[in-house]
């Protein structure tokens, strides 16, 4: 035993088309895995580009800066004496790929595209790329003059395809993100044919309770075949609804070795660990593996590396005490409160640093969704200040720029206190009706009074009745609400006056508020505070506060976000967040009367339970009305009857389908959940839907019909 060599991944902060800015921060990947005595280095997918380029795929300028800064890198001094794999899209016989490309000092070994491109949920890949379809197929690729003239002896060619990398002293594989999640995944072969180190280089975003998933496939891949497998991600927000969540890994035969962080504001992790080849060789001693791996009838194509020492260690093969192998530790995992609490804040600073905009702006309505997108941004003041405290720069240079006059005065300032921070760029608005309760209003209060933003607390009636004179004035015609006798259309309409009033005085604070706070940082983003099952019930007025510039919770289920409250309220020691989570979610719309207060689960029909429920069935089990009713059928009986069952199902798919075209108008959100109703990436249908879905309600009715005459016959049956 003892045949160490060390490896590094990383976690990299890319953002798309930030060519300098990703080559900057993949430089510096390199760097550090050096100095950290790695031979090997591996990156995210695509990562000179930035994962999230989407049609910017399709441009060959794409391309050209991608070999541009591929060519910087490979000469820049620091990125010499080190194997790197590093990704990028690749035009190959005028066909666009998603590669890895393989060098060591100014030599390019391999370019290996992608077999298995991801294309579900939130993947588009075959919209830009190609899969390389042809397995253990390799061709030659001619490169660029511009990379020519800079690679070592002119380099004029490249091997191009499914090949693995064969070195002195062990063998490498590359397996890119889905490839991962195939059931025929390129690790096992590449296993069965010697490979003993894997990389896996992933773009691959959050979403709750996802990482188990990801995380038992990374370590199960060693477990089965052995070998060391190294997986890099991006991390952070690159300019679109997903945040990707880290966790660069290195396993070594199931065995977890070095894991970064899921969440985090630094731009750059390197996560190495130092691994004894020879145990990789133990682990396959088994026959059974010999006798697979002697059954293979064809082997991959091989391409030589050789280092400039021989050796890929760079280590004499002499015992040396001073260099251990890393030991196994458990994985780590985050709560699903953890993750609301990190994810959506970790976004949230990104978009604000990367759009250069002066804070945040938020309608607080005392209710439990602004709330809680209140708290994910003093939880994002939380981590500014964590890293600022910890030396981050890029962290510390991003907050003074928001911070503005406080730097001016004192130019040596630090984001060291949250509360202090949110004061500067975090401005919450409390917009009172006649309609709203003292409770409400108190509740925002003593909220942003906890937070540290700044407060205005106001009312709106004048705005709202100066409206309603206009419309009386013009039509002649005063509408009333229901309590008051009005009808369905009156009562809405006066309900959406005050929703959508609020939207336009968020807009017109959020730009004007630095400017009346002599704040020179520009304006304000405003956050929204939907939450996914409103979305999908389209409880929600079209173009209100619902309709703002981002929205951090427009992902998580009301359930999720109570928990998030909850466990708040103990980690960030807010007790207030008590009254918000006893309060009756309501809309303060209608006026509350001796025997009415509107209630949110009232005015739906459904639980936001029930919500989650139709959520999971429609879009993740794929399930239309009638096997959605079937299902719960099984699963509600008998606490329900089939005829109520048959009810919920009807209208859950009648307020779907009647509301769907506020999902062409959703606020951008965080994507966090699997039946997220996103109609702009992640769940495609149509908003013009016929909602009564006829046919299926009548072969649900059918269903009823024949449970209710079997009912009748068994208890007649008992009668007699
Ligand atoms: N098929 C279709 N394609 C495209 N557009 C369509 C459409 N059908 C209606 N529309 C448009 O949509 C409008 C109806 O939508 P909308 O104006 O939103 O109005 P609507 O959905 O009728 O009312 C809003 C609902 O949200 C509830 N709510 C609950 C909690 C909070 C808030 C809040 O705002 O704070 C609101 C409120 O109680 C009410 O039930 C129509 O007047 C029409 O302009
Ligand atoms: N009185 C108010 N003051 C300020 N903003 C408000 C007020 N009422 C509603 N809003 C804004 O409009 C959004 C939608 O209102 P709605 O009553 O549906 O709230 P909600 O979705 O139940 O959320 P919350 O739990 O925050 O009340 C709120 O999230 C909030 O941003
Ligand atoms: N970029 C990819 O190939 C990502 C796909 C993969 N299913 C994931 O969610 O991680």
């Amino acid at each position: 035993m003892g045949h160490l060599v060390t490896v590094a991944t990383c976690n990299l902060n890319q953002w798309a088309l930030d060519f300098e800015g990703n080559r900057d921060r993949i430089i510096q990947s390199i760097r550090i895995a050096k100095e950290r005595g790695a031979s090997f280095r591996t990156g995210p997918e695509l990562e000179i580009t930035g994962y999230g380029c989407l049609d910017h795929f399709l441009e060959a300028d794409t391309y050209m800066h991608s070999w541009e800064m591929y060519s910087q890198i490979i000469t820049h001094p620091d990125c010499q004496d080190i194997l790197l794999d590093i990704g990028m899209p690749i035009i190959h016989k005028s066909v666009r790929y998603n590669c890895r490309v393989i060098s060591y000092n100014r030599k390019i070994f391999l370019i290996r595209p992608k077999l298995w491109l991801a294309n579900d949920g939130n993947y588009r890949e075959m919209r830009y790329f190609t899969p390389w379809y042809r397995q253990k197929h390799v061709e030659d690729h001619i490169l660029p003059v511009m990379i020519q003239e800079v690679l070592d002896g002119k380099q004029r060619s490249v091997t191009f395809g499914d090949a693995k990398l064969d070195g002195l002293e062990t063998s490498f594989g590359f397996e890119t993100c889905e490839e991962l999640f195939t059931p025929n995944s390129p690790h096992i072969g590449l296993a069965l044919d010697g490979v003993e180190f894997f990389t896996n280089s992933s773009g691959s975003h959050h979403e709750l309770r996802k990482l188990d998933t990801r995380m038992r496939l990374i370590v199960e891949a060693t477990k089965k075949c052995g070998g060391v497998y190294l997986y890099a991600n991006q991390r952070g927000c690159d300019g679109d609804r997903l945040y990707y969540d880290g966790c660069a890994l290195i396993v070594v035969n199931g065995d977890v070795v070095a894991q970064g962080a899921q969440f985090g504001l630094d731009d750059v992790e390197v996560v190495t660990a130092t691994v004894d080849l020879d145990s990789v060789r133990s682990y396959r001693s088994a026959p059974s593996f010999g006798m697979q791996s002697t059954a293979v009838e064809k082997s991959y194509p091989s391409v030589e590396f050789s280092s400039a020492s021989g050796a890929l260690s760079g280590r004499s093969l002499e015992f040396d005490m001073t260099v251990i192998p890393t030991k196994a530790r458990p994985l780590r995992y985050h709560t699903p409160e953890e993750e609301i609490a990190l994810g959506p804040a970790c976004w949230l600073w990104d978009y604000l640093r990367r759009c250069r905009a002066g804070g945040f702006f938020i309608p607080l309505s005392g209710g439990i969704d602004s709330c809680a997108t209140s708290v994910i941004v003093h939880s994002m003041c939380r981590l500014v200040a964590e890293a600022a405290k910890n030396g981050n720069e890029q962290v510390i240079a991003d907050a003074r720029r928001l911070a503005g006059k406080a730097v001016e005065e004192n130019p040596e300032w630090v984001p060291t206190d949250p509360k202090e921070f949110a004061n500067m760029i975090f401005h919450t608005c409390y917009m009172g009706t006649e309609n709203s309760s003292n409770e409400t209003r108190a509740r925002a209060k003593a909220l942003a009074n906890d937070i540290g933003s700044y407060h205005v607390d106001m009312n709106i009636d004048t705005v709202v009745t100066a409206v309603r004179k206009l419309f009386e004035t013009v039509t002649g015609k005063s509408p009333q609400y229901k309590v008051h006798g009005g009808s369905q259309p009156e009562n809405l309409a006066l309900q959406n006056i005050q929703a959508r009033l609020r939207m336009v005085l968020a807009y017109l604070f959020a730009l004007l508020l630095p400017w009346v706070r002599s704040r020179p940082t520009g304006g304000l983003l405003v956050l929204g505070s939907a939450n996914v099952d409103e979305a999908l019930r389209g409880y929600l007025t079209k173009y209100d506060c619902s309709s703002a510039d981002i929205n951090p919770i427009g992902g998580i289920s009301k359930t999720d976000l109570k928990a998030f409250i909850a466990y708040a309220r103990d980690a960030f020691d807010m007790p207030v967040l008590n009254d918000f989570l006893t309060a009756t979610p309501t809309a303060e719309l209608e006026p509350i009367t001796k025997t009415y207060v509107q209630s949110d689960e009232a005015d739906m029909g459904f639980t936001y339970d029930e919500l989650s429920v139709f959520g999971r069935l429609r879009k993740v089990e794929k399930f239309g009305p009638y096997s959605a009713f079937i299902k719960l059928y099984h699963e509600w009986t008998p606490r329900l009857t089939p005829a109520e069952i048959a009810v919920k199902v009807k209208r859950f798919f009648y307020f779907y389908a009647i509301n769907r075209h506020k999902m062409t108008v959703l606020t951008p959100s965080y994507h966090a959940e699997q039946y997220s109703p996103d109609d702009n990436r992640f769940d495609l249908r149509p908003f013009l839907i016929l909602p009564s879905f006829p046919w299926a309600s009548k072969k649900i009715d059918e269903v009823v019909k024949s449970f209710e005459a079997k009912n009748q016959s068994l208890q007649q049956d008992k009668q007699d």
